[in-house]
């Protein structure tokens, strides 16, 4: 053994010293956190009025609560109703956000808040992805995660309290929803009151549950008293409510206002309307960076392709600042971004760097990007429409509303004083419309009928919507159905197909893909290709790598089209990582595929979140009895199987290389980023229609004409 100098021990001492000061900052440092975590939760003016609301949820079944956006509604009051009993009995606090990102954020936040571990107390759930655990009594989710919970449990019975936020944003999960409460809330309340009369009788007259008349008070008593069922609170949430209209939908409910922002947000207008806003985007960028003191930068843009642009303008103006000048960061946030890299955002930029954050209307509501102290706002958003006449959905941009408007300036003046720059004079603000067009007026029904119809409702045009959807978006939507097998001619849900098809998580084509495919033998290829296309962008062609882009999709690329293009892609890549997992760590190997990846111009992150995809729709199958099997290497049942489920986006080509789509007459074109771009096969069918200059169609096969007569009668017949 070496003998210890007295230098050696010197330096022990010193190691020591320097381990017990390392575990005193470790110790203290989540102390320190907490304490300020504490007080900024005292600082927030909800937290003033904490007694009072939960007066109110006590005595109210339901209750509005508007307050300015950072006054503290969404993280602080889940905690109040947790801390003043709303649990009690195992009740679940439910909290909808319309948004993944809001959801898994906020949940982030409130379970550092209650210093809890993300999924125990505090957990949240979207699509896909489900971090909760039997201890979760806070609970953020999407609205439309909170949808399907219904379809498995029509009264929400694990729920005491669902607060729906950000109400104001009307999205069709938002109004659907709020219909579902309104009915939920009747019965459970009418389950309660009639369990504690019909309890009172039993024990005075001995008489048994089941001989009760009507079979579905029994049904409800039978669960109020196998989970104990409680009256259901309903909370509906904004900044920038019409508490009016919520409150007559919910027969008068009282609304409360919270008083007060957190720290003041100075709004600058311009002086003249701007004619080109994305140009006008990029001076404010630059003059905040130059002559602005430190903070970073939120901007908010219509969608991917407008943010990548600005990006790009950016890095090519950024070497024109001095030096000391150039430490800026572009972070870019849109919602086919996977979850992953949309977390980036919220990573503090590195010492002396400024961060500019390039979002769409994702980062509008509900979250908090720490360091944003500027927010752009240019006034403009992207949103889906729907012509019913052609079964299009168009996407267009429009001016933002001032709800809109007052939401992206919330976002700065959340960890102090901010400044919002709106690209638009005052009087254009003025001009504004209060609120945005609830998105149940402007989309495809077919999901929300499959939904309502899966919950027993099916009167569509009498369910008590919030606001009625055009009657003639309803009659198409479910025309749509009847023909993907869905309906009956009753219009009731068909069984086995249309009861299947509402409990898979997709569109409604997609899931009629996975129920045709369990019949031709090729539901394992189906899945693929179904994981495969719900991501954007498997791949990517850097401008100035175009030409190898080109040459490395040509290894996967497949002459029937891009389906099996997405299939090959999948397969080469689990190929790849199964047999570097043979000889690498876990990390190892998913290190080696995204190399991989990146030398196939392929996206790994989508590639990842197609594989996440899969696994959880094949759980899905697998438990709805589906036999996953696969039909080798002759891949003609899956050309078939796509046929047939995607039959009402087939197109046959035109003399002059255009396409018509069968369904709705239009004109269309392949997308330059399909594989059969050149090829140009007679007839094909698509994934989806894009409009911009032209009605680009993406992710098509080759088809052979005759199968359309043949795996869609009900459509299609031959001509003699
Ligand atoms: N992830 C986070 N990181 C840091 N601070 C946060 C985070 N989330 C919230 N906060 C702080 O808590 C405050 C209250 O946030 P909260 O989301 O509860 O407000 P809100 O009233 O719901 O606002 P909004 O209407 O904009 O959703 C914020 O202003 C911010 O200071």
């Amino acid at each position: 053994m070496p003998s210890m100098t007295s230098s050696d021990s010197a330096q022990r001492q010193s190691n020591h010293n320097t381990d017990v000061n390392q575990l005193k900052k470790l110790k203290a440092e989540p102390f320190a956190r907490r304490q300020k975590i504490e007080q900024h939760r005292k600082s927030l003016p909800i937290a003033a009025v904490e007694k009072v609301l939960l007066e109110e949820v006590r005595n109210n079944d339901t209750l509005i609560v508007v307050g300015e956006t950072g006054s503290g509604k969404t993280t602080q009051l889940p905690q109040y109703l947790n801390n003043g009993g709303f649990c009690r009995n195992g009740g679940i606090i439910g909290i909808t956000q319309p948004r993944r990102v809001a959801a898994i954020t906020v949940a982030k936040r409130v379970a550092e808040e209650c210093g809890v571990a993300l999924g125990q107390q505090v957990g949240y759930a979207i699509r896909f992805e489900d971090v909760t655990s039997r201890s979760t009594r806070i609970k953020y989710m999407t609205d439309g995660l909170l949808l399907r919970e219904a379809l498995l449990d029509s009264y929400l019975s694990k729920y005491s309290v669902i607060i729906v936020d950000e109400a104001h944003e009307r999205t069709v999960h938002t109004d659907v929803l709020l219909g579902l409460l309104k009915t939920v809330q009747k019965t459970r309340s009418q389950g309660v009151s009639d369990a504690v009369n019909i309890d009172h009788r039993e024990a005075k007259n001995g008489m048994l549950l089941e001989k009760h008349n009507g079979s579905e008070v029994a049904s409800i008593l039978k669960q109020c008293r196998g989970k104990k069922l409680s009256p259901l609170k309903i909370i509906i949430m904004s900044a920038s409510l019409d508490a009016r209209v919520f409150s007559e939908y919910f027969g008068g409910a009282r609304a409360v206002h919270v008083q007060g922002r957190q720290y003041p947000v100075d709004i600058l207008y311009t002086r003249q309307p701007e004619t080109d806003y994305i140009d006008a985007t990029l001076i404010t960028i630059f003059q905040i960076h130059m002559e602005e003191g430190p903070g970073d930068v939120l901007v908010f843009l219509t969608g991917q392709e407008e943010i990548e642009s600005v990006e790009r303008l950016v890095h090519e103006r950024l070497p024109q600042l001095s030096e000391s000048k150039r430490k800026l960061l572009t972070f870019p946030i849109f919602s086919s971004l996977p979850s992953e890299k949309q977390m980036k955002v919220f990573m503090p930029a590195p010492v002396g760097f400024r961060k500019v954050i390039l979002a769409t209307n994702i980062a509008e509501t509900s979250v908090t990007i720490p360091g944003i102290k500027y927010v752009i706002d240019p006034g403009m958003v992207k949103v889906r429409t729907y012509e019913a006449s052609t079964g299009i959905e168009p996407l267009i941009i429009i001016k933002t509303s001032k709800a809109q408007a007052l939401q992206r300036s919330g976002r700065a003046g959340r960890e102090g004083p901010g400044k919002c720059y709106r690209l638009y004079p005052e009087n254009e603000f003025d001009k504004l419309k209060d609120s945005t067009t609830p998105e149940i007026k402007r989309c495809n029904l077919s999901n929300v009928i499959l939904h309502l119809k899966a919950l027993g409702i099916d009167d569509i045009i009498g369910f008590d919507f919030i606001e009625q959807p055009d009657r003639i978006a309803i009659i198409k939507s479910m025309e749509l159905l009847f023909l993907l097998g869905a309906l009956t001619e009753e219009s009731k849900l068909s069984d086995p197909v249309g009861q299947k098809m509402a409990r898979l998580p997709l569109d409604p084509i997609y899931s009629k893909a996975l129920i045709i495919a369990s019949q031709f033998n090729c539901l394992e290829e189906m899945l693929i290709v179904v994981a495969m296309l719900s991501v954007e962008s498997i791949f990517y062609a850097p401008r100035e790598k175009l030409e190898e882009s080109r040459i490395a999709l040509k290894s996967f690329a497949s002459p029937e089209g891009d389906h099996l293009t997405l299939l090959n892609v999948y397969r080469a890549s689990e190929e790849f990582l199964q047999k570097s997992n043979l000889v690498n760590s876990k990390e190892k190997a998913e290190k080696n595929l995204r190399k991989w990846c990146k030398e196939n111009f392929i996206n790994s992150r989508s590639v990842k979140h197609a594989r996440d995809i899969h696994s959880q729709i094949r759980r899905n199958a697998e438990q709805m009895g589906f036999h996953v099997t696969s039909c080798g290497d002759d891949l003609l049942p899956l050309r078939r199987c796509l046929a047939a489920s995607f039959f009402l986006n087939a197109a046959l080509k035109q003399p002059d290389g255009t396409y018509r789509a069968l369904s709705s007459g239009l004109t269309v074109q392949i997308h330059p980023s399909s594989v059969l771009f050149r090829m140009k096969p007679d007839c094909i069918i698509f994934d989806e229609l894009v409009r911009t200059n032209h009605n680009y169609i993406r992710n098509i096969s080759r088809i052979d004409y005759l199968w359309l007569a043949e795996l869609a009668p009900q459509c299609y017949a031959l001509q003699e």
